[in-house]
């Protein structure tokens, strides 16, 4: 990436956009959405909304339905049911082309004949916003991201990192009410994507423009997005900050979506106000503090994050029998796989300097999880509705 320009150009360039911008960019809300390609729904009574000038990212497997409703927003689709706003504007009432939305695709989609000036006026010049103007606005944006020497150059004559920044130019030199970004950095390396996600997320602050990332890759929906919106089977599983999505799943889906999670099964032996005691398969005993709503008797699946399970060499109360499968250095953690009595596999992190360096594999060694933290769901609950964790629903 080309980072010598002087910050005072980009930071000109983007006060003298971001005021015209917040002058059209609104609230994002859906409400309702629905939308059939011909049996069953691909997206089932969806409502989300985004404040303006946010990011917010719609995250979730394969097939979930995620594309669909950037699609209905986009106006590339009409939604069989359900409202689309932005601001006070009624979006279904207003034709695609109209919308003033900006896009950003995994595959740059630029056009390979036209140079990178030529690919950032062309919008402008569909809107026919003269000459002199197209020509200030195209070296405006690609001020702001900092390829202002690159205008004259075709697309192949770029990385793929530079690519996507043009794609970004494009989208925005519109002046548009919305960017949606779909997939944007897919098709980049890891290391590339980071430089460009710190890239993307510079710019929309700059700018303030409401803005909806689409994304499989739940690292980059946290680091950018301020409001993940979570969808399963065309519906939506849940709508929170990044961190609440991490630390109080509302179900069995989510907790095992967002970061890692090992699950343990077990029944619920005697709930009182204020600790759970779960009798694991393994026959060993879980004491699980503060109260949930399950009753004595229920079956339950208990999740805790690798960074929950600590390793004793020694048995001790609230310690579970394990034996080592594999350790593998991870950065600057050692990510331990060990097996329960049971064969129930469970995952512990550990920072490497606090790792012990006699482990072998085979090892008998025991476990303990936070009590305070893990969670606790119905066995039935993959993928299922709205269930208690360990706190309780968030809000
Ligand atoms: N044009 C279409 N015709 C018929 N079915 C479709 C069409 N587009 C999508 N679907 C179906 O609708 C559902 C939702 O698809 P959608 O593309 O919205 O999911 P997605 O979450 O964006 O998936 P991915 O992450 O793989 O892009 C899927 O079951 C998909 O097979």
């Amino acid at each position: 990436m080309q980072r010598a320009l002087p910050a005072l150009d980009q930071n000109t360039a983007a006060r003298s956009l971001s005021s015209e911008l917040a002058q059209r960019t609104g609230a994002l809300t859906v409400a309702g959405l629905s939308h059939s390609y011909g049996s069953g729904f691909a997206v089932d009574g969806v409502t989300f909304d985004i404040p303006a000038g946010e990011v917010a990212a719609l995250l979730g497997p394969s097939g979930c339905g995620k594309s669909t409703v950037l699609r209905a927003i986009a106006g590339l689709i009409r939604p069989a049911k359900g409202t689309i706003a932005l601001g006070d504007t009624d979006l279904l009432q207003v034709p695609a082309r109209s919308r003033g939305i900006g896009m950003v695709f995994q595959n740059y989609a630029l056009f390979p004949h036209m140079t990178v000036a030529e690919n950032v006026s062309y919008p402008l010049a569909c809107q026919g916003v003269p000459k002199q103007e197209r020509r200030a606005r195209v070296d405006e944006m690609l001020r702001l991201i900092q390829l202002d020497s690159f205008g004259r150059r075709l697309p192949h004559q770029l990385s793929g990192g530079q690519q996507q920044r043009v794609a970004v130019a494009r989208a925005l030199a519109g002046r548009p009410s919305l960017l949606l970004l779909d997939e944007p950095f897919g098709a980049l390396d890891r290391a590339l994507r980071f430089d460009l996600q710190v890239e993307m997320l510079r710019l929309q602050k700059a700018l303030g423009i409401t803005t909806l990332l689409v994304t499989h890759d739940q690292e980059e929906a946290q680091s950018l997005a301020s409001r993940l919106v979570l969808m399963n089977r065309g519906r939506i599983e849940q709508i929170d900050t990044p961190s609440r999505i991490y630390d109080q799943p509302r179900t069995l889906f989510v907790n095992r979506f967002i970061g890692q999670t090992s699950m343990l099964t077990g029944r619920v032996e005697g709930a009182g106000p204020e600790r759970m005691p779960v009798r694991l398969t393994t026959g060993e005993l879980l004491d699980l503090l503060r109260p949930t709503r399950f009753v004595s008797g229920a079956s339950v699946v208990v999740t805790c994050r690798p960074e929950e399970v600590s390793l004793f060499p020694d048995a001790g109360p609230g310690r579970l029998a394990a034996r080592l499968i594999v350790s593998i250095p991870l950065g600057p953690h050692v990510i331990h796989d060990l097996e329960l009595t049971d064969g129930t596999g469970i995952r512990c992190a550990q920072l490497r300097a606090q790792a012990p360096d006699t482990l072998l594999l085979g090892d008998r060694i025991f476990v303990a999880i936070d009590p305070a933290r893990c969670h606790v769901f119905p066995p039935d609950a993959i993928g299922g509705d709205l269930h208690a964790s360990l706190e309780g629903p968030s809000s």
